[in-house]
């Protein structure tokens, strides 16, 4: 089976963004796995109902909401209600610890959301924290390389 990684993008100030390139550079430039970087603004379900690897990079906004461009996303899914076992994936979050309440709340929405749909979380999701010490994407880099190698057993496994 081809190694292919799609990496979807919520994000309202950009970081999720760079968060998402660095894990393509570094998929590009230690593995054989092929990615494409999909921003959620004008996605669907139909991203998700045709199965594969997905890595989702999101940021919490608000009282713990899913940032503005993932609404549409998010809501087409939970409303559509697509059916997702051939879907593997896992969440990076990005948040801010001084928000008690809510702290990395869309990352755990979006992880609520796809395993009720029967996708498969093949690695624990990311809680990254911006009042933390280290950079998004540098924490994120080394939690991707852990999340694809647990694609590859999840395949392995399929197979
Ligand atoms: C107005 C505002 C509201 C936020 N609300 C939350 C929140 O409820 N929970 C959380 O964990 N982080 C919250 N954050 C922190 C962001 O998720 C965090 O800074 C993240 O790294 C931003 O990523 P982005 O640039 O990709 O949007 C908030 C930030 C701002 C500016």
């Amino acid at each position: 089976m081809a190694k292919h990684v799609t990496i979807l993008v919520g994000t309202m100030t950009g970081t999720a963004e760079i968060v998402a390139e660095e894990i393509k550079a570094m998929l590009d430039a230690e593995t054989a796995i092929g990615s494409e970087i999909h921003p959620m603004d004008s996605l669907d379900a139909g991203i998700l109902a045709a199965g594969g690897d997905f890595l989702i990079v999101t940021s919490t906004y608000g009282q713990g909401d899913v940032p503005d461009n993932a609404r549409g996303f998010f809501e087409d899914v939970a409303r559509t209600r697509p059916d997702l076992e051939q879907v593997r994936f896992a969440v990076a979050g990005l948040g801010d610890s001084t928000y008690q309440d809510t702290f990395n709340h869309a990352g755990e929405k979006f992880e609520v959301l796809l395993t009720g749909l029967g996708a498969t979380r093949v690695a624990g999701r990311l809680k990254h924290d911006a009042s933390g010490d280290t950079l998004a994407e540098d924490a994120a880099v080394e939690w991707a390389r852990d999340a694809v190698a647990s694609f590859e057993e999840a395949r392995a496994e399929a197979a």
